[in-house]
């Protein structure tokens, strides 16, 4: 049976963030997973997850100026400096709130720009991340965005973050495969989970089209769920999904596999 963890960045926003800790443990999930840390300073956050028995099991680095269309900043050349103050950052909070796993945010590529330069800083930066993160354990992931949601990220395609992990090549460094995004792009869900797994060591889910609950739409979790077990999927799955109303009102699917 998988194990989810709610996503604290699309769940329970009817609530200020701190207070979603509290409302995630009551609804029964012993994982959260979100976007950024770095609003608060790591104590809160860790005395949250202690105070409701909760694991964190992923969070990013920063995104840069989003304003300004930026979404990561670790493939952008000429901000190295930047993006490796982001790494350590993320490896400071990694720490301090025990978290194993971390997605390195690449970046959006702007229409003219030199892509084949954007992925050599990219491979070069996440290579100093690996560095950094590999003597305390930690994995790092990569995860393809679709260009609906996101215009113009350095990868839509799972088929490209696997490409983009075997190039950078270390043994920490993984991909993180969010299905609803997956379903947009490539489709062949089956084929992704089967034959890539290993590779991807993050799942996240939504239903498609809409990145509500994932209790309706084109994708059939419950047969995804199963073959997850099936080939042996131990990682955590993320509800990184829309809620339709108020948080709780649409968490009937997750009822048979609450705490
Ligand atoms: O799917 C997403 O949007 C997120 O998982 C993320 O990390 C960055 O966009
Ligand atoms: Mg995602």
């Amino acid at each position: 049976m998988p194990k989810f963890a709610a996503n604290l960045s699309t769940q329970f926003g009817e609530l200020p963030f701190i207070e979603r800790f509290a409302a995630t443990a009551n609804a029964g999930f012993r994982a959260v997973e979100f976007l950024f840390p770095y609003d608060f300073p790591a104590e809160v956050i860790k005395a949250e997850l202690e105070k409701h028995q909760l694991e964190l099991v992923l969070f990013n680095t920063a995104a840069g100026n989003v304003q300004a269309g930026e979404w990561g900043v670790s493939a952008i050349p000429g901000r190295e400096q930047e993006a490796r103050a982001d790494i350590d950052r993320a490896l400071e909070y990694a720490l301090a709130l025990n978290c194993q796993q971390v997605h390195v945010m690449a970046a959006t590529v702007p229409n003219g720009a030199d892509r084949a330069a954007y992925e050599e800083t990219f491979v070069r930066n996440m290579h100093y991340a690996a560095e950094r993160f590999a003597p305390h354990g930690i994995r790092l992931l990569l995860e393809a965005l679709n260009p609906v949601t996101k215009p113009n990220y350095l990868y839509a395609s799972q088929y490209q973050t696997l490409a983009m992990m075997a190039r950078i090549d270390r043994a920490n460094v993984f991909t993180q495969l969010d299905l609803f995004h997956a379903q947009l792009v490539d489709g062949n869900l089956t084929h992704l989970i089967r034959e890539y797994a290993g590779r991807y060591r993050h799942i996240q889910i939504a239903s498609a089209p809409h990145r509500h609950e994932p209790d309706e739409g084109e994708i059939n979790y419950s047969y995804l769920f199963d073959l997850l077990d099936e080939v042996g999927y131990d990682g955590w799955v993320g509800c990184e999904y829309i809620p339709r109303g108020r948080t709780e009102a649409g968490l009937g699917w997750f009822a048979p596999y609450a705490k």
